[in-house]
């Protein structure tokens, strides 16, 4: 398994706004990896430092084990993007889009390459209508197959179910899944809709306002036979070397100011509160977050930020 994209201490100032504030992650070959993060949380701003599109203000970026600086072309040449809603001439079908797009970024394709890209995407049956014609979720199916087109080993999507209605949006995931399953595409997928990721991607990462949340497979995080505690205490310096130092250590999450989070399986948490208490912890609140749903939601509905461990 190695490194596609391997991401360190990135971040991103625009004047006043840190939009992405000191990231790292990695995404390996053949992951469907979610890119989670409510609006504004700094994913697109990540995904176009990615692309060369914007400048980090600060950290690096290796694609395919290269630095993304040095080896810029060559890199871009494996990726096919899908950033905003894919820019389609309407007056045309989906064919003669595809063929048109095909030409203008120099591939060379066949007819019969066109029908089974066109395919690939569900749209044989409309392959010859005009685009003015397509649903919402047509137009995204086509923008893909046009990210396609030079069969890259990497495929970058933002945010691509937005404004599509739920029969689009499964459209676009099953789409996903059959780029990673028979394709053997490695895939990033933004959204900022928990159940999204979930239905589709083997590693997440969960950013807001800029900051990273966390980050690990989609199993562990959303197993419904563990739970992420939500630690508060009034003397958290004390508590969290403490933890570092103890059998909970391997549970430790992340910690802010004076709430500590730790996951762990259900039945360890009466343990651990009694370990807590002999370890002088001062406890103002413990509460097991059942859902990784309301443990997404809990964290960015505050406003706050919280730093990671690696463990
Ligand atoms: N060009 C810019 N100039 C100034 N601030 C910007 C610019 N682009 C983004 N921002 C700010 O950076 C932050 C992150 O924005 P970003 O678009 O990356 O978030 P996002 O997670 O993709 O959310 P959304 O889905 O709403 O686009 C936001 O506060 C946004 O207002």
């Amino acid at each position: 398994m190695s490194a596609i994209i391997q991401v360190s201490n990135l971040s991103k100032q625009y004047r006043e706004v840190k939009a992405v504030n000191d990231i790292s992650f990695t995404v390996n070959t053949g992951d469907i990896y979610g890119f989670l993060g409510q609006n504004g949380a700094g994913k697109s701003t990540t995904i176009r430092m990615l692309l060369t599109l914007i400048e980090p203000t600060a950290g690096t970026i290796e694609l395919f084990g290269k630095n993304l600086n040095s080896h810029r072309k060559a890199i871009l040449r494996q990726i096919g993007a899908v950033i905003e809603k894919p820019d389609l001439y309407k007056y045309l079908t989906g064919y003669e889009n595809l063929s048109l797009f095909a030409k203008m970024s120099g591939v060379a394709v066949n007819e019969k390459k066109l029908n089974d890209q066109l395919e690939q995407v569900g749209l044989t049956e409309r392959a010859h209508s005009k685009v003015r014609t397509y649903s919402q979720g047509m137009k995204q199916r086509l923008g893909i197959a046009i990210a396609l087109i030079h069969d890259p080993q990497l495929i970058i999507l933002d945010e691509p179910t937005n404004g599509l209605d739920p029969q689009g949006i499964a459209d676009i995931r099953n789409l996903i899944l059959h780029l990673s399953r028979h394709q053997g595409k490695t895939i990033l997928v933004s959204s900022h809709l928990l159940h999204e990721i979930e239905l589709i991607a083997n590693r997440m990462l969960i950013i807001d306002k800029g900051k990273k949340i966390m980050e690990g497979t989609v199993a562990a995080l959303v197993d419904p036979a563990r739970t992420m505690v939500h630690l508060e205490v009034t003397n958290p310096q004390q508590v969290v070397t403490w933890l570092q130092s103890s059998k909970w250590s391997a549970n430790l999450q992340e910690h802010s100011n004076n709430v500590i989070l730790l996951q762990m399986n259900k039945p360890q948490v009466p343990e651990l509160t009694a370990d807590l208490v002999n370890a002088g912890a001062n406890i103002m609140a413990l509460q097991p977050q059942n859902s990784l749903e309301s443990y997404f939601l809990s964290l960015t509905t505050e406003n706050r930020h919280v730093d990671t461990f690696t463990n």
